[in-house]
């Protein structure tokens, strides 16, 4: 059997951190993976170097993952088609800004028995409807695409600290494959035959990381103020997932990803983050705040919050959901950070007896 092939196509901080993953276990399975991991890097000039070339050289991403050194069988390919061809294996880590360019660049130019997996967390609106990221990928790239979520904040992984993450795969030799592909004794992996629960969690859950950022930022309450929000938050995602995924699973909302990360995210995210800053300094767009404080990196909850408010706005369903409702609306400065709480002071949640 001729040895699959591995490509991560994005480099930022996260795809960094999976790149090392990776690469310590197509070592650790010889017989099963090409020792070597394809890292599709957008190209930049960092300090007048092109990074690719650094990371090739110095094996760190000075951008994106300063300070931690990557296993020396990453091979840095600026090239996406290049990084790409003749690949078994194709793991998208890229901000969900980026892919629909980077679908249309590998259309058709992808090996036919390839499998991918996607790692973003967010998902698109098409013709006004939710469509999945790995829609896209399957639709795009005409290759089955599972998802891998968690309270996974790159930083902790990195270091080697202890955490769980969730496989979304509905076909069992695939679970396998990406399993052994990622999973190390800090990174323990469960995976669950229900992708597009686990998929949306992932998505979902930037979205009440901005709402516990704003609780934070606004001062507008205490430790209980922010749990009530985390545990609203995880009600409107589940009911969200219902609505629009009616074979959603209800035990896939116990797994790493959707309460482990909905818990990670609201009190360590980049979201949650940057919404407390926004909270605070309301002359500041919410893209400055992005690029000061991120420095490339990206948010991907406001995207998210941006797309569940047209989805509902487009079936009257906005009220159901008062947290997406408000998050949304105070991102885009539409309500000012002060009446946020009082708009999920009314929550659905408390006219139930
Ligand atoms: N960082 C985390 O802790 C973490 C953990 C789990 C999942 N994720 C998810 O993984 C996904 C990727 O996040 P990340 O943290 O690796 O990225 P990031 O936020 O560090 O973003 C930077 C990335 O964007 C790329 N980029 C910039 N401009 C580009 C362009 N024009 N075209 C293509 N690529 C471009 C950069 O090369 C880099 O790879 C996101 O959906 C995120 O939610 C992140
Ligand atoms: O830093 P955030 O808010 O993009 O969240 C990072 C990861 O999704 C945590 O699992």
């Amino acid at each position: 059997m001729s040895l699959y092939k591995v490509t991560i196509i994005g480099s930022g901080n996260w795809g960094s951190v999976v790149a090392k993953l990776a690469a310590v276990n197509t070592l650790k399975y010889p017989s099963l993976f090409d020792y070597k991991v394809y890292l599709y890097v957008y190209e930049e000039i960092v300090e007048g170097q092109k990074l690719s070339e650094i990371i090739n050289t110095t094996h760190v991403n000075v951008k994106y993952l300063k300070g931690h050194i990557l296993p020396d069988n990453i091979v840095a390919i600026p090239d996406l088609f290049k990084a790409c061809v003749g690949s078994d294996i194709l793991v998208f880590v890229l901000p969900i800004q980026f892919i629909p360019n980077v679908c249309y660049q590998l259309r058709y130019r992808v090996k036919k028995t390839a499998i991918a997996m996607t790692m973003i967390k967010g998902f698109n609106v098409e013709d006004g409807r939710l469509s999945l990221i790995s829609n896209t990928i399957r639709r795009e790239l005409n290759v089955p695409c599972a998802a891998l979520m968690g309270a996974n904040i790159a930083e902790g992984v990195i270091r080697e600290e202890f955490c769980e993450a969730t496989i979304g795969c509905n076909d069992l030799q695939h679970s396998e494959i990406f399993k052994k592909l990622f999973e190390t004794k800090y990174f323990r992996i469960r995976c669950v035959p229900d992708e597009e629960t686990v998929e949306m969690c992932g998505a979902l859950k930037n979205v009440i990381a901005l709402a516990a950022g704003l609780v934070d930022g606004s001062r507008a309450g205490s430790q209980n103020t922010k749990a009530t929000i985390i545990r609203l938050g995880f009600v409107e995602m589940i009911e969200f997932c219902k609505r629009y995924f009616p074979n959603t699973r209800l035990e896939t909302f116990f797994e790493s990803c959707a309460i482990a990360d909905l818990i990670a995210s609201s009190y360590g995210g980049r979201n949650r983050k940057v919404a407390e800053y926004f909270a605070n300094e309301p002359e500041k767009t919410l893209a400055e705040l992005e690029e000061e404080m991120l420095q490339g990196q990206k948010l991907q909850g406001p995207i998210t919050a941006a797309n569940i408010y047209s989805i509902l706005e487009r079936e009257s369903e906005v009220e159901k959901f008062p947290i997406f409702r408000a998050v949304h609306l105070t991102m885009i400065k539409k309500i000012p950070v002060s009446e946020f709480m009082l708009c999920v002071q009314n929550h659905p949640q408390h006219s139930i007896l």
